[in-house]
């Protein structure tokens, strides 16, 4: 029998909403978002309502969706609800898991002697989904901005969704070139729909949208056109322009190593925690991007070094690091702080240069922090131990520090080794979580216990910061 709910949340009062859903529980809270389990009232259907409290978070995660609709491995996003005043709330399927719980409990069992982790037919089925889910993102010039595994949302017949596409953004005029662009490398469980020539018609409760606000537009289906005509208003009434505005950062979590000064860099070296207010990309270009994005251990090093100027291929890495715990169940860099983040990067992969990545040196806070020269980098293999060849090459063309260089999700969903024995197994047979497991990536002493340090960089042995005109000099002995 469930206990009755407090009605002192916000969702309660919002009329329009209790009159279609019954809020059953919450199920979750982000950064800018609180998210309840709902049961629709005309056909008992289960779904998430997401109330989104950041008006730009909200509004980039409705263009995204809409735009994505008709992907099967992006969340569905059945209507929204915004009136004028009020915080957004999405109506999103509901998915019971995520691949962090799927990743928490592998390693789980095998810390308690159980399996080896999960089968390679697993990882497999799991890394196709995850790709068909950015590739749609990609052929949509949508950059996701904060893929991790807490983002990939997983239903009871293993069917793996992006979800979460609060920092998503549409790069106008970002060319897209898929290497080919009638496969269909996504077979059985996961079929791969191409919706670049489709215009998405979906079901919208648009209310008081209208710049006027006072009349409701009726439900019903919306054409792609009406929808960015509706979208463009309400961008004019709160006037938005295309540059980031992701001011209010909340925690070292989501922190910005890019807009930090000397001291704030010096705090970071010593306490491992701050907060800093991101800015925009500064530059005063139109469409710069701010590189205070994403989820700190998922973050491109172009991010880390203060670029404005990125693209698609941001998530390229962060799927790297996501593949790498696929296949270890630990996190591949756990940086406790940006600085932290950057050390642990350059101790396997060696410094960033000219010669590994021609232009890097643009970079705007190239210059702000040197790294002694690393002579020996550890090198990706020493983070994949037992994995084989084709598994370290896979992630090698993620985790690559030139952007160009990283590889595409459709060339890797045509990668040899999805084509390979063992093959990935159906969807329908993947050992699915049955909840969702409370993880927090940054906090010390949860999900990752043992990688939790409070010192920066326990894990390289003794460093000695210094100042220096320019930023910082770390050196590791
Ligand atoms: N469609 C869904 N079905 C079930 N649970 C969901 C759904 N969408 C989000 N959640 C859960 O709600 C919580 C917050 O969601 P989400 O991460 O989307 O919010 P956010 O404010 O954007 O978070 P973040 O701080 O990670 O940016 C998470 O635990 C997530 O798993």
């Amino acid at each position: 029998m469930e206990q009755p709910l407090p009605k002192s949340w916000s969702i309660h009062t919002r009329p329009e909403i209790i009159a279609k859903y019954e809020i059953l529980e919450c199920v979750g809270s982000g950064a800018y978002s609180d998210v309840y389990k709902g049961r629709r009232l005309s056909d008992n259907l289960i779904v998430a309502l997401k109330e989104v409290h950041d008006y730009q978070s909200a509004f980039r995660e409705i263009e995204a969706l809409q735009i994505l609709q008709n992907s099967p491995n992006v969340v569905v996003l059945h209507e929204y609800f915004w009136r004028e005043d009020e915080d957004a709330v999405l109506v999103l399927e509901f998915l019971k898991t995520d691949l962090a719980t799927v990743i928490a409990e592998s390693k789980k069992k095998r810390e308690g002697g159980g399996d080896r982790g999960i089968s390679v037919g697993e990882i497999k089925r799991w890394m196709v989904q995850i790709l068909c889910g950015v590739d749609a993102c990609h052929r949509n010039t949508i950059v996701h901005r904060d893929l991790k595994p807490g983002n990939l949302l997983i239903g009871d017949d293993g069917v793996l969704k992006l979800a979460d596409f609060g920092q998503a953004r549409i790069l106008l005029g970002n060319e897209f070139n898929a290497p080919d662009g009638n496969s269909q490398p996504c077979e059985s469980n996961a079929p791969y729909q191409d919706n670049m020539s489709e215009a998405p018609q979906v079901d919208l409760e648009v209310e008081d949208a209208s710049p006027e606000g006072d009349v409701n537009q009726e439900q019903g289906i919306m054409s792609r056109e009406d929808y960015f005509r509706a979208l463009d208003e309400l961008k004019a009434k709160n006037s938005i322009d295309e540059t980031d505005k992701d001011t209010n950062v909340h925690d070292g979590d989501t922190s910005c190593f890019a807009t930090c000064t000397t001291s704030d860099v010096e705090d970071d070296l010593f306490k491992g925690t701050y907060s800093y207010d991101a800015e925009d990309g500064g530059d005063g270009r139109q469409g710069a991007l701010t590189s205070c994005v994403g989820t700190r251990w998922f973050r491109a090093p172009e991010l880390l070094y203060g670029s404005t100027s990125y693209g698609l291929e941001v998530d390229l890495w962060s799927l790297g690091c996501i593949f790498a715990e696929l296949l270890t169940l630990q996190p591949l860099f756990p940086g406790s702080s940006d600085i932290d983040q950057l050390a642990r990067i350059i101790s396997v992969l060696g410094n960033l240069n000219e010669e590994v990545w021609p232009g890097c040196a643009e970079l705007p806070d190239y210059r702000t922090i040197s790294f002694n020269k690393v002579e020996n980098p550890a090198g990706l293999e020493s983070c994949l131990p037992s994995r084989s060849i084709d598994e370290i090459s896979l992630v090698k063309k993620l985790i690559c520090y030139d952007p160009a260089a990283r590889a595409t999700a459709m060339e890797l969903l045509q990668d040899k080794y999805f084509n390979e024995e063992p093959l990935p197994v159906p969807a329908s047979e993947l050992h699915v979580p049955l909840t969702k497991s409370n993880h927090d990536e940054d906090s010390h002493g949860g999900w990752y216990d043992d990688m939790g340090s409070d010192s920066d960089f326990d894990e390289f042995g003794p460093l000695k910061a210094t100042k220096t005109n320019a930023g910082f000099s770390v050196r590791f002995f």
